[in-house]
């Protein structure tokens, strides 16, 4: 089927943690309505702009846009901004079935609200039909949220001395969140709005429930619970897993994950909380909360305090998690065996010209405003620059573990190309930022692609040693992926979909603070460019 969605993005004021905002809406909506469809089926999304004076862009992902390379979303990459005024039609097939989601992706466009939930059905009775059985299905979007505004944050992250971001001021459940008003300005903070109210989410006594679980935060890595009520993960980012129970879910921004819970609770006269906490930052954040409801058990706020979470410094946890996460054994697809070709990235925090910025290999990104993708096909050579960043760092001597100023860091909007079809491992390399003791997670999302998580460490990659020791039997396919304090992480993909995809922290900051590379493969097969993704930078003519 196709499907056809009418989206209208406009600012609206909101009070989504009851501290009313600015917010960036679709139809007057944040998050924006959840877009439900069948494997196989063909979306169609006609966006109209209406936030008068800003550009917009949108991405769908997880979705692979095998064909559509154009409908990517990614601006600077993929197509040129939406402007205000302007209409702009994103076509592709959802052709997996799982837990998606869609976001802005111009500047730090998406921390302002444009965001929600892409849930594709399996197709009756074919391959991926899900291996596992429920009773009922909920959705749980997660996000964090400031009352600032993101021109203040990007601003602030460019300036000198930066201005971080920090904590968030709350955490959202499906667009909601809690804000102790005595702390808001003055007059703009009701806790009384029902916009505000804490989402409930109803269970039957006895029956299995499948929690769609996403999370689109700007920074917070989330430790998820329900309270009283082990989870067993059965999907991660449109893939399914080998099941295993875990009582809390960590969860990064761009992952998305499927657990089974079973209302069975010994007390059903009762309701209990779900509860996302930060973790793997020092948090600064109330809990954000929703509420389990069984039947029959009065409404309202459970009986107990919120759980408060793991510990945020307890990373073998979460690592813990990543490396349980393996394929379903029934929905298998293993890896190439090798790789024809091996990056590694080595993720450092460096200053340039006095401002803080990420960089991969002493090379920050920067995003081109012609898109690649245009630039690429049309031969608009100056639009970008020509040499390819560094394949790898002086990984036998550098030491992870020290502040290294890095005084070499550049800034490029160089791109790696790929061989079409070629085998490509990924090694993500952490290392301590130039605080002293500290190294943060990073969650790397790619585009275009899933890839297989062949392994993860703590400590010092040593290509010589570890590629004996991936995973080459049941790893899990995903398209977002840890990176833990210190450690590292190998992917392999293979790029067999021609365009240009971007691979970058899913952090908002860190991403507009350099941290991305971005791939193209296989140019050359595509026919031809709507038309509708240029009309910027080189791509205008006139130059
Ligand atoms: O990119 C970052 O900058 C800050 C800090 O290092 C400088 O204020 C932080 O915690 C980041 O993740």
């Amino acid at each position: 089927a196709t499907l056809h969605h009418e989206w209208e993005i406009s600012y609206q004021f909101k009070s989504p943690d009851c501290v009313r905002k600015l917010a960036v809406t679709i139809n007057g909506q944040t998050p924006g309505p959840t877009i439900r469809a069948t494997q196989g089926d063909t979306v169609v999304v006609r966006v109209s702009n209406s936030l008068l004076t800003e550009n917009v862009a949108i991405h769908w992902h997880g979705i692979r846009q095998i064909g559509t390379p154009w409908a990517d979303g990614t601006e600077g990459v993929t197509q040129c901004p939406i402007l205000p005024g302007d209409v702009f039609t994103y076509t592709f097939v959802v052709d997996r079935p799982g837990t998606y989601m869609y976001h802005a992706h111009y500047g730090m466009q998406r921390s302002a609200g444009l965001n929600g939930l892409i849930i594709v059905a399996a197709a009756p009775g074919g391959r991926d039909a899900e291996p596992f059985a429920y009773d009922g299905e909920h959705d749980v979007l997660l996000n964090d949220w400031w009352h600032n505004s993101t021109y203040e944050q990007a601003t602030g992250l460019a300036s000198v001395p930066i201005r971080w971001v920090g904590e968030p001021h709350s955490l959202l459940i499906n667009g909601r969140g809690t804000f102790n008003c005595s702390a808001a300005v003055a007059g703009t903070c009701d806790a009384t709005l029902s916009e505000c109210a804490a989402p409930v989410f109803d269970v039957v006594p006895g029956k299995t429930y499948r929690f769609r679980i996403a999370s689109l935060t700007s920074l917070s890595a989330l430790n998820f619970e329900i309270e009283g009520h082990p989870m067993t993960v059965v999907e991660a980012d449109g893939h399914y897993v080998k099941p295993f129970v875990v009582d809390s879910l960590s969860i990064y921004s761009g992952e998305t994950y499927s657990v089974l819970i079973k209302a069975d609770h010994q007390d059903p006269t009762r309701n209990y909380w779900l509860a996302s906490n930060v973790v793997s930052r020092q948090p600064g954040t109330p809990t954000g909360t929703a509420v389990l409801s069984y039947l029959g058990a009065p409404r309202g706020p459970p009986p107990t305090p919120p759980p408060a979470g793991r510990a945020w410094n307890d990373t073998m946890y979460r690592f813990q998690q990543s490396v349980a996460t393996v394929a379903h054994p029934a929905h298998v697809e293993p890896p190439p065996p090798r790789a024809d070709r091996t990056i590694l990235l080595l993720n450092t925090q460096n200053k340039i010209d006095g401002r803080i910025k990420w960089a991969l290999n002493n090379v920050s990104f920067t995003l081109p405003h012609t898109p690649y993708l245009v630039a690429m096909k049309n031969g608009l050579l100056g639009a970008f620059d020509q040499r390819p960043p560094p394949e790898t760092y002086a990984h036998q001597t550098y030491d992870i573990y020290a502040v290294q100023k890095n005084p070499n860091t550049t800034t490029s909007n160089g791109l790696y190309r790929l061989r079409f079809g070629s085998v490509v491992d990924v090694v993500l390399q952490n290392a301590n930022m130039l605080d002293a003791n500290k190294s943060e997670t990073h969650p790397w999302h790619l585009h275009g692609h899933d890839f297989w998580v062949l392994g993860y460490g703590i400590g010092r990659f040593d290509p010589a040693v570890h590629p004996a020791t991936y995973n080459l039997r049941d790893p899990v396919l995903k398209n977002t992926v840890a990176v833990h304090p210190y450690g590292w992480t190998a992917l392999r993909f293979k790029a067999d979909n021609p365009g240009v995809w971007a691979f970058h922290c899913h952090i908002e900051a860190h991403f507009f603070m350099g941290m991305g590379v971005v791939f193209e493969e296989g140019i050359e097969r595509i026919a031809e460019l709507p038309p509708e993704i240029m009309g910027c930078g080189k791509t205008k003519g006139g130059h």
